[in-house]
């Protein structure tokens, strides 16, 4: 299209070779004059398993009037979509990140396919929104992400409620007998309240935030509530600016550069997003092209303050967040302190600093100034050490502050099952470093999220004492000394599958280290007898061919390709 008008859809629908496609299309009801539009697929990843997609029916009908309205002709198509709390601690949790790929090799196939002109995507929770934002920058038509946006807060018992905050955690908490089955009840009635990602800052809205500062997301994308009118209305201006978008020939690549990238990790550290971010992140910038680096992570940290504290770090949740001004309003503050680069255009044909310009935070308790920020380094922090060569992840903003600085006896289990049962069962003592291994990208495979597991340590009351190390990943919703993504993983004979009951593991989250305290020579006896595990995946399932060709956890766990 650059230079010229011809748009990709003319492949389907213009000449006499294309007279049977264009029957095709009649006899779906479409007109001669929908086929002399540009054609905008509308991704629509709803379905009846997340709540996140429960209502994106809604949106993608909204979106669609939009493309109708600005001269475009929408046509709906889906994508599959997991809910991690569903998938949560069981081997479902083996799919999600796996997910990710798949979405993006399906929206590829049917745009390929079928030669669209244009994209409004719309998901909302955790692996889905990478996924789309991955085709996106794959296939780099103009394109425009729309997020089912966040749930309500729930409430229990006069409190703040949501997934995690208290239940996941209660879990642990009824384990240790400080809540009655009853309450337990109580509390699953009432912390998801309604349609949209869960309430806190966790995967979902993380992403859903960094969209708007990446620049494919609108403002407000990240924030307004699910099931107010807003969020169907910014469906609406989603559709009318993907058509903006095409007449501009402004397309994903244009949009998502390395600035844009180190805009939306500035996002990250200032309001303490999900470490599954690192992952998704380092994937988006690979189908973009751009050298993104787990170092840059820390390089942004280092400068870019923490001034929010969400769920589950905190007792905020998106909802405070968007009343106390949304994600433009935190990127205003960053911006003024030259933590950005404002000159970045984005999907509403401005830049991000036009797109920010009003934003005013109407919150200090809930967006903190710069000058008074929770802590002067961002939320994540990338570790490293004898025990992590190539790197781990670390929600810092979310560790207690005794644990910032912990030494102690590794208890060491070969599967995220063996860990939880440990904990459930009383048998993790204060001042253990738990090890969760062999859960890596491909090693698990699929690199499941470790919920359960820190959110019984917390709920039992140990978060102050009780360190969580792991070649697998968290929720957005862990807190505590979680530290995962420890490359090479075990199964890839990382230094993590040398560790031994009773190694002393020496973490200092200030210094970014992390270290098992045995000498080098001991580390390379064990590597001799050390042996590369069976696949435990086989046969024809995704996941085999999934272990099969995914790379580690510290370049995004994205697929070799070959050549
Ligand atoms: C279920 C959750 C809380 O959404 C989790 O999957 C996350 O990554 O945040
Ligand atoms: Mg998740």
């Amino acid at each position: 299209m650059k230079g010229n008008s011809v748009l990709p859809s003319e492949q389907v629908t213009q000449g006499v070779a294309r007279a049977p496609h264009r029957s095709l299309f009649y006899a779906m009801g479409y007109t001669k004059e929908d086929l002399q539009k540009p054609l905008i697929g509308i991704v629509n990843a709803f379905n009846e398993i997340i709540p996140g997609h429960i209502h994106l029916r809604d949106l993608a009908q909204a979106a669609k009037l939009g493309v109708s309205a600005a001269g475009g002709t929408p046509i709906e198509f889906p994508v599959i979509g997991i809910c991690d709390g569903i998938a949560m601690n069981h081997n479902g949790m083996k799919y999600p990140l796996a997910s990710r790929e798949l979405i993006a090799d399906s929206i590829e196939t049917m745009v390929m396919a079928h030669k669209f002109d244009g994209l409004v995507l719309i998901a909302d929770c955790d692996k889905i929104v990478p996924g789309m934002l991955m085709a996106a920058l794959r296939l780099n038509i103009p394109s425009v992400y729309v997020s089912g946006g966040p749930m309500l807060t729930g409430s229990y018992a006069g409190q703040k409620a949501d997934l995690v905050r208290p239940l996941f955690e209660a879990v642990g908490a009824y384990a240790a007998g400080s809540i009655s089955g009853q309450e337990l009840e109580e509390m699953e009635l009432s912390a998801c309240p309604t349609c949209g990602s869960c309430a806190g800052l966790f995967t979902a809205n993380s992403m859903n935030c960094l969209a708007e500062a990446l620049g494919i997301g609108l403002p407000g994308n990240g924030t307004i509530p699910a099931p107010y009118g807003q969020r169907k209305a910014l469906a609406k201006i989603a559709g009318r600016q993907v058509m903006q978008l095409v007449k501009e020939n402004i397309r994903p690549r244009d949009i998502m550069t390395l600035n844009a990238f180190h805009n939306a990790i500035a996002l990250d550290m200032a309001i303490g997003g999900s470490s599954n971010t690192v992952l998704h992140l380092l994937a988006i910038a690979d189908e973009a092209g751009v050298p993104l680096k787990l170092e840059d992570f820390d390089k942004i940290s280092a400068r870019v303050p923490n001034i929010c504290k969400l769920s589950p770090g905190g007792i905020h949740r998106l909802f405070d967040l968007y009343v106390a001004g949304g994600i433009s309003a935190v990127l205003k503050q960053l911006g003024g302190q030259g933590l950005l680069h404002l000159e970045e255009k984005t999907v509403t044909g401005k830049t991000l600093g036009e797109n920010i310009s009003k934003a005013e935070v109407r919150n200090v308790e809930v967006i903190r100034p710069i000058s008074d920020p929770y802590t002067k380094q961002g939320g994540i922090a990338i570790l490293r050490g004898n025990l992590a060569p190539d790197g781990a992840v670390v929600k810092q903003s979310a560790v207690a502050k005794e644990m910032l600085k912990h030494t102690g006896p590794a208890r060491v289990f070969d599967s995220e099952e063996e860990a939880f049962d440990a904990i459930m069962g009383g048998r993790i003592n204060k001042g253990d470093v738990v090890v969760i291994r062999y859960e890596g990208p491909k090693g698990g495979p699929g690199m499941r999220e470790m919920l359960s597991p820190t959110s019984a340590i917390t709920g039992m009351g140990l978060d102050k004492d009780v360190a969580l190390l792991t070649d697998g990943r968290f929720s957005g919703g862990t807190r505590g000394a979680s530290i995962g993504h420890i490359s090479p993983e075990a199964s890839e004979g990382g230094p993590i599958a040398l560790v031994q009951e009773g190694d002393l593991i020496e973490i200092n989250i200030p210094k970014r280290t992390i270290n098992v305290k045995i000498t080098r020579k001991e580390l390379a006896d064990r590597r001799k007898n050390w042996q590369p595990p069976a696949p435990k995946v086989t046969g024809k399932s995704y996941l085999a061919r999934y272990a099969a060709q995914v790379t580690s956890a510290s370049t995004g766990a994205v697929l070799r390709t070959r050549g």
